[in-house]
């Protein structure tokens, strides 16, 4: 297991345009499993070849351990970066596939039968050795490369959308697969994904990234519960902002004052509030009440999904299926917030 530290990484791939990764500045700590995070293009792929020694860095610095990795080339870093789709070696059995890394590292026979055994076991494909490629399943074959990746057991994993065009039994299984591999391999993991669904399934940490920049690095809860910004809040799904102006009464808003702690000692700062969708009930409260009109309402079997507008507002509201109030589409309804729900981003 290693810490891997970016210190200001950049890369720009032509002089023309502007850079792909601006400065990034982040550290990955020995056995950590992290997200990079972002929408399609943001650099995620970029960040992680820098890594993996497949891109040349144009500016800062990779270091693993404290020592700056940069001039050493991809196959002396102990990293394996496994690809979205991995393609296996075609002429080849599962078993061959698999032990090929060894082969190159000219280890014996009876080593390489060993270890080639202990990763068929740890994928559930005993007795799967003698097949070739197209015998194999789509899911078979993702874990197939990522058993080829860890026998030559890395220091760190690097991953490429790990999960993605899995169903949903297949993903569960593969982050199952993977959890065990991080935990019995004790390798330090990065993955790649735009999927934030992906990366919560999966990370202890996230780092969400927007054109090449680092915009919030940390657990997975505090995207949720203290998101920096309103771009990373929206992100991650959430839709109820607020505008607001500090006072001594509280929050003023175009629907009055709004009282959360928070607000103390900002008065007369502009700010945007934040309410997540399940932490607002369907009645009239004491405090931080809005009367609004039901423009929609989902039952989605686990929670029924309302969707209320009030002053041009249009916010999100998740009740139980039992539906407290059970307010109707087109009526209006009280809805309610607790003032310690409140965020500030
Ligand atoms: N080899 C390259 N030469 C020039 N530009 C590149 C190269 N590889 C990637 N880019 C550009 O760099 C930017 C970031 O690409 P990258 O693949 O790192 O993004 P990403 O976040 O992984 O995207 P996705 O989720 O779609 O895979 C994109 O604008 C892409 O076109």
């Amino acid at each position: 297991m290693i810490d891997i530290t970016l210190n200001n990484l950049t890369k720009q791939y032509n002089k023309s345009e502007p850079a792909v990764v601006k400065s990034l500045n982040m550290t990955v700590s020995r056995g950590d499993l992290v997200a990079l995070l972002g929408p399609s293009g943001c650099g995620k792929t970029t960040i992680l070849k820098m890594i993996a020694g497949l891109h040349s860095v144009s500016d800062g610095e990779v270091l693993f351990d404290g020592k700056v990795v940069n001039h050493i080339p991809a196959e002396e870093r102990e990293v394996v970066m496994v690809f979205q789709n991995s393609l296996l070696f075609p002429f080849m059995t599962v078993a061959e596939n698999i032990g090929f890394g060894l082969k190159m590292r000219h280890l014996g026979k009876e080593e390489i039968d060993r270890r080639v055994h202990e990763m068929l076991e740890l994928i559930q494909m005993d007795g799967m050795g003698e097949r070739k490629s197209h015998q194999l399943s789509g899911g078979q074959k993702q874990r197939v490369a990522l058993a080829r990746a860890l026998v030559i057991r890395p220091q760190v994993l690097l991953l490429d959308e790990p999960l993605s065009n899995l169903d949903a039994y297949l993903r569960d299984e593969m982050r199952d697969l993977i959890l065990q591999v991080h935990r019995d391999f004790k390798v330090t993991t990065i993955f790649v994904t735009h999927d934030q669904e992906e990366a919560v399934l999966l990370a202890d940490k996230v780092a969400l990234i927007f054109e090449g920049r680092l915009h919030q690095y940390g657990a997975v809860r505090d995207f949720y519960e203290k998101p920096q910004s309103e771009r990373v809040a929206s992100f991650f799904g959430n839709r109820n902002f607020i505008q607001g102006i500090c006072s001594k009464q509280g929050i003023e808003t175009e629907v009055g004052t709004l009282q959360s702690a928070l607000a103390k000692d900002r008065h007369g700062e502009k700010v945007c509030l934040m309410i997540r969708p399940e932490h607002i009930l369907p009645e009239k409260g004491k405090e931080n009440t809005i009367l609004c009109l039901i423009k929609e309402k989902i039952y989605m079997g686990t929670f029924v999904r309302y969707r209320i507008e009030f002053a041009d507002n249009l916010w999100d509201v998740l009740d139980s299926p039992e539906q407290r109030a059970g307010y109707d589409e087109g009526k209006r309804g009280w809805f309610t917030f607790p003032s310690h729900r409140i965020w500030i981003v």
